[in-house]
């Protein structure tokens, strides 16, 4: 991302706390004007006015329940009518950590509705104008717990799941267009979510937990560098070449009109 005054308008979901309160003042930063959305109105009064003081910019605030179909439809008719917005981060996450029996229905749910509901439409919401414009970048925010799953992270590990393959083949469907599509797959952070989801921070190995600050920063790096999926903790670049060069060949190797021989009826 060029830093300039013409940025246009990034939108940043879940932009109350933890990442999402990050990365809008660092879009701020840049000169982008803001759209913010999330639930708790005066959190994001109160960063709306900092931005806007400190930064210059414009900010609007969308309070709304992206588990809500009724405040979610409200969020996707405002952004399908802004043709100024560049930029969509798709931050917005809920997570309860705990088995699945232990888990309401009504918990799950809301895991399926604000992380992939919510990542979807808003998502079908700008790409028509991003397609049309030929730019655009979308920026969806899974887990590492999208690829590896705790006994205690089914549902939120399905719901990130879904994240990474739908970021995947958005682009593969956007190759060869100037609309970017970064996938994001964080591993711990010190933000609300855990107490939230019910682990306090304080359980965790403290060595393995990043600022939010940095892990923001870093992401942006990735963007910045062209990435498509971004690992803001994995220092061992050849990991994650090993792990897309496996998954590319396993894919392969499935392509046989065959059964395997191990599953041949003796
Ligand atoms: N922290 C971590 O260790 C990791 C986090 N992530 C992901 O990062 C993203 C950001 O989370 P993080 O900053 O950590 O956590 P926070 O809990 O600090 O932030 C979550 C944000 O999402 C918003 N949000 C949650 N539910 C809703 C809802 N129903 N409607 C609208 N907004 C909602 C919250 O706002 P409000 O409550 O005001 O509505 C808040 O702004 C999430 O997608 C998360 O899954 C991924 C990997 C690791
Ligand atoms: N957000 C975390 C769990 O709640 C994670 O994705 O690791």
């Amino acid at each position: 991302m060029k830093d300039n005054k013409n940025m246009g308008t990034a939108v940043v979901t879940g932009a109350s706390s933890g990442l999402g309160e990050v990365f809008a003042e660092r879009l701020a930063k840049r000169g982008y004007n803001l759209k913010l959305v999330a639930r708790r109105k005066d959190r994001l009064d109160s960063l709306a006015e900092k931005l806007e003081n400190k930064y210059g910019i414009k900010v609007t605030n969308l309070v709304a329940d992206l588990g809500s179909e009724t405040d979610l439809q409200g969020v996707v008719n405002d952004l399908s009518a802004d043709k100024s917005i560049t930029l969509l981060i798709n931050n917005a996450g809920t997570s309860t950590l705990a088995s699945v029996t232990a888990t309401s229905t009504e918990k799950q749910k809301a895991m399926i509705g604000v992380n992939v509901t919510a990542l979807m439409l808003l998502s079908n919401a700008v790409l028509p104008l991003f397609i049309e414009r030929n730019e655009g970048v979308l920026v969806n925010i899974a887990s590492v717990l999208g690829f590896y799953s705790l006994p205690i992270s089914a549902v939120y590990s399905g719901t990130k799941g879904f994240v990474v393959q739908y970021t995947r083949g958005l682009q593969e469907e956007l190759k060869g267009t100037n609309v970017r599509v970064q996938l994001v797959n964080p591993a711990t952070t010190a933000t609300e979510i855990w107490e939230v989801g019910g682990i306090p921070l304080s359980a965790l190995d403290a060595s393995t937990i990043m600022e939010t600050e940095d892990c923001v920063d870093a992401i942006l790096v990735g963007l910045d560098n062209g990435e498509l999926a971004t690992h803001p903790s994995v220092n061992d670049q050849q990991l994650i070449d090993n792990y897309e060069d496996a998954r590319l060949k396993l894919f392969k190797g499935s392509q046989h009109s065959k059964a395997a021989d191990r599953y041949t009826i003796q």
